[in-house]
């Protein structure tokens, strides 16, 4: 396995639970960014925040809480979700699993031939009996904004870790991560502008998305949506000003750059077992059911090379990627028993099935926004009979929840099959609810079948039933 993030973690747990052993190849920290720089941090960074506005959101508690969050303790709470950026834990839990640890940069040589420049300073060649596992994640991407390359702006690995809160934050980017950290550090007391070239997390419903928009702006984010940045510069005091399309300028103390990722396939070489970059653009791979590399050299006669997780890049997400892996894993160890030959069924235990039909993303922020399968539009692209139904979310349980609760659900409808191809909430506190529509989506419950789900009173929940009420159940 090349990378142990979450996911190169768990491929080579199943595979070792399979019977092979397994080697794991780690250049930074075991864990990867999940641990240190990206799931973990962010939501510690998030939370705080959300408690205390659902606090602030309900009377009789709202007198009680009148104070500012502690940035403080907030960054203190960090460290702690972060183990202080050691992974002794995580070390100690692959070597519990049986799990070799290799730690250097991996690179591959041949079909199953891996060298490894070791951090101890000694190169590793290594040789595979079975398979080669790219679980090696994803690498920011830079835009081509003028002079931003000539000064210094943080990542999200500076965001996550930061040690002080700005006074100023630019946020370039109106993605998940750009919304998550636009909110979180403008909670801590950051005054922040984010500015996004296209909208407001575009990826998702507009109405839910609108949700999400209003409630950074309610939190003081001045949102410049659809305004591309021209160029950035450094002025003498060290602050950054960006010049926007249109004559604006913005001026802030530290500026993130969140937008997007790719995965991480240069430096890897890849080009020895005859996958290159072509037309000028990034080299891409792609991956069947169960993360085989397709056009790898040699894995037409016995398949060795696989990828997982942001390396593989079908879903950049923390969850996706473990599932992922835990497939794949049990494929390795299979075929190497013999035990399966060719492509697995869907929906086996060897197939990644849910990629293609129920991803479950969460938006962190307040409210979040919790999605799975396909939007309405995607739905009808892919050739599905699709209708869609929506409502605002207004239940007792809602109501109850918080004061002026405000929130946004939809459900994708197959019209042949009559079962959920997709579903999205949006509001204080909805993420919980999620599950219950991937179940839904992945289990393809019919709709006469999921009506007799009932959901308990006074829940959030309740929308289930208001949402098939109007879908006309
Ligand atoms: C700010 C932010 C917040 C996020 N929040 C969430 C969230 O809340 N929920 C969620 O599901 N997802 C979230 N994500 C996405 C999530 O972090 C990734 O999907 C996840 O980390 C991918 O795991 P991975 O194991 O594939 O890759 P990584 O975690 O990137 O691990 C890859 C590992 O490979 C190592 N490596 C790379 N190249 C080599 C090499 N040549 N040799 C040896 N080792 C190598 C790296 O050092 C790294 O440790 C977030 C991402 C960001 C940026
Ligand atoms: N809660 C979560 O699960 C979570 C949180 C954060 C990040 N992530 C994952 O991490 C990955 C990276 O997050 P992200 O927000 O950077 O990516 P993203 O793909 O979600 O958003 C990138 C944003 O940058 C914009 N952009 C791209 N090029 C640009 C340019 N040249 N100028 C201006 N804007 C530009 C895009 O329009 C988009 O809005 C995502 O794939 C996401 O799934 C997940």
């Amino acid at each position: 396995m090349i990378g142990a993030g979450a996911v190169g973690e768990n491929a080579a747990d199943r595979v070792v639970q399979g019977g092979l052993t397994a080697v794991l190849v780690e250049a930074e920290l075991v864990g990867g960014e999940c641990s240190y720089w990206a799931c973990m941090p962010s939501k510690a960074l998030l939370r705080p925040g959300t408690a205390l506005h659902g606090a602030q959101a309900v009377p009789g508690a709202s007198e009680a809480v009148t104070g500012t969050l502690d940035a403080a303790a907030v960054l203190k709470g960090r460290d702690s979700f972060t183990s202080h950026w050691q992974d002794t834990n995580q070390v100690e839990w692959v070597e519990g699993a049986g799990i070799e640890l290799i730690r250097g940069r991996a690179r591959i040589t041949g079909e199953r031939a891996v060298k490894v420049a070791g951090l101890d300073g000694d190169d590793y060649a290594l040789t595979a009996r079975h398979a080669v596992v790219l679980a090696n994640g994803s690498t920011p991407s830079q835009p081509p904004v003028d002079g931003l390359s000539e000064v210094e702006y943080w990542g999200t690995r500076e965001a996550t870790s930061a040690k002080e809160v700005p006074k100023r934050l630019g946020v370039l980017g109106g993605g998940v991560a750009g919304t998550e950290l636009a909110q979180a550090f403008a909670r801590l007391g950051s005054a922040v502008t984010l500015v996004a070239r296209s909208g407001l997390l575009r990826n998702f419903p507009a109405e839910a998305a609108e949700l999400v928009a209003a409630g950074l702006r309610a939190d003081g984010v001045e949102l410049r949506v659809d305004t591309k940045t021209r160029s950035v510069h450094r002025n003498s005091d060290g602050s950054l000003t960006l010049s926007l399309d249109g004559g604006d300028t913005v001026t802030v103390d530290k500026l993130l750059v969140s937008t997007g990722r790719r995965p991480a396939l240069d430096g890897l070489g890849l080009e020895s077992v005859g996958l290159s970059a072509s037309d000028g653009k990034p080299l891409a791979i792609r991956t069947d059911p169960t993360g085989l590399v397709a056009e790898a050299a040699g894995n037409g006669d016995g398949p060795w090379l696989y990828a997982v997780g942001d390396a593989a890049g079908k879903a950049l997400l923390t969850h996706q990627g473990k599932y992922e892996a835990r497939a794949t894993g049990a494929a390795i160890a299979a075929r190497a028993k013999g035990e399966l030959r060719g492509e697995p069924e869907p929906w086996s235990r060897y197939a990644q099935t849910a990629d293609e039909h129920a991803i479950p993303n969460v938006v962190f922020t307040d409210p979040e926004l919790a999605n799975v399968g396909r939007s309405l539009e995607q739905a009808r692209k892919d050739g599905y009979n699709a209708s869609s139904v929506e409502l605002p979310i207004a239940v007792a349980g809602s109501s109850l929840h918080a004061k002026n609760y405000e929130g946004w659900a939809q459900l994708v409808v197959d019209e042949d099959r009559k079962v959920l191809l997709g579903a999205t909430f949006a509001g204080p506190d909805v993420a919980e609810l999620l599950h219950a529509a991937t179940i839904a989506v992945v289990g393809e419950v019919p709709l006469d079948r999921l009506w007799h789900a009932v959901p308990s009173y006074p829940t959030i929940s309740e929308v289930w039933l208001r949402l098939l009420e109007k879908y006309g159940l």
